[in-house]
């Protein structure tokens, strides 16, 4: 049906960081017409609710008045319906959802639940994950919240909310460097510039409907041009305890590289450490089709639906895959991924190796 995928933004950041704040303002956009907001309420009063009511006008409504629908229940219920109102006629339009998340939430299930849904997913594609820090609190709410950390570490974007309010700039010069710690991929922006707007922010998809092309390098982030991680923390461990615990890397492999071998790649780091993978995204030269890359992405153990693109975007073949984990040794998955990848290091079964007996090397 025309218009599907629907492109899908998660909004999140720690409680009073600003989400409603930003997106009252992103709603004023003429560009942000015909958009759902879904917001994942579980205080008392949708204050929320009405402060983006007021900024509304030209937003779809989705029911009685309503342009937003508050979730208690089960956010796929709440996309699912969008759907069958749009394919039903009671919604004309919907050219975008946007979820903004509840301040202590994972963002991971969000993101799951609409991966791993079979109608879901092909109703909706995740645009990307924009996350609020709160440049005053936000060194604190890291050190004591994992689920924080994650926020940061999932993220397309970051935005630093409250600069205004920071008495001290040095301070908020080392949280925009303990950010790029956690997500060296992703842009961090403030949410004072006026250029901080929706063109920043939205489409981060590997497909950008502005230029009519995929932006391999921009989806994939800096980090993937860089073959080696930004894991290394000077930090003093104790204070930020939660930081070492997530990395971003990326797998780079030039040539060519087998479905098989990258299929089974997957299934075992899915099968052996699932939960520990936030986020992946790739592209894969394939030895079948080497002049079609394929595309993929995944939350813990779900995948995407793997695409192909017709053609490199950018004319740089090869296979990039960054990984955001959690607790995850990366030697192991390195050392997997040479393998499959017909790169064993002295210290490496081969491939051969690790198809008899998977499980021997499940780590360390
Ligand atoms: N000075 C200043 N205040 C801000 C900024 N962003 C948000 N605020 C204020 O911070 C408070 C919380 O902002 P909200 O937008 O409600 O935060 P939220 O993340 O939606 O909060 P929850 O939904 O409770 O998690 C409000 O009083 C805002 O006016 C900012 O950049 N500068």
């Amino acid at each position: 049906m025309a218009g599907f995928p629907i492109p899908v933004s998660v909004l999140t950041g720690f409680l009073g960081a600003g989400k409603t704040t930003l997106l009252n303002r992103l709603l004023r956009d003429p560009v942000l017409a015909d958009t759902a907001v879904i917001i994942n309420e579980f205080g008392e009063v949708a204050i929320d609710h009405l402060l983006v009511e007021q900024a509304s006008d030209g937003i779809i409504q989705l029911s009685d008045g309503c342009l937003c629908c508050t979730v208690r229940g089960e956010l796929v219920d709440t996309l699912a319906d969008l759907v069958d109102r749009l394919q039903t006629g009671r919604i004309a339009r919907l050219a975008r959802v946007v979820i903004e998340t509840t301040g202590l939430a994972d963002p991971v299930p969000v993101l799951q639940s609409i991966m791993a849904h079979p109608a879901l997913v092909q109703a909706f594609r995740l645009d990307g994950v924009i996350t609020l820090v709160d440049a005053v609190n936000g060194n604190a709410t890291l050190d004591n919240h994992v689920e924080a950390v994650k926020q940061v570490a999932v993220a397309d974007r970051i935005v630093l909310t409250k600069i205004d309010l920071a008495n001290d700039p040095r301070e908020v010069e080392a949280l925009r460097a303990r950010l790029r710690q956690i997500n060296s991929g992703a842009e961090v922006l403030d949410a004072g510039d006026r250029s901080t707007g929706v063109a920043a922010l939205f489409d981060c998809g590997l497909y950008n409907p502005a230029t009519k092309s995929a932006d391999v390098q921009r989806w994939l982030g800096e980090e993937a041009h860089h073959d080696h991680h930004h894991g290394d923390h000077d930090h003093d461990e104790h204070d930020h305890r939660h930081d070492s615990r997530v990395r971003s890397y990326s797998l780079v492999h030039d040539g060519p590289v087998p479905f098989s071998a990258i299929e089974m790649f997957l299934d075992l780091l899915r099968s052996a450490h699932g939960e520990r993978l936030l986020r992946m995204k790739g592209v894969i030269e394939l030895r079948e089709d080497p002049s079609r890359p394929l595309v993929i992405h995944g939350v813990q153990k779900i995948l995407h639906p793997p695409v192909q693109l017709p053609s490199w975007p950018d004319g740089q073949r090869g296979t990039r895959l960054v990984l955001i984990t959690l607790d995850m040794p990366e030697d192991y998955v390195r050392r997997l991924f040479a393998a499959f990848t017909n790169k064993p290091s002295i210290d490496t079964p081969d491939r051969a190796a690790l198809e008899d007996n998977p499980l021997a090397i499940a780590g360390r």
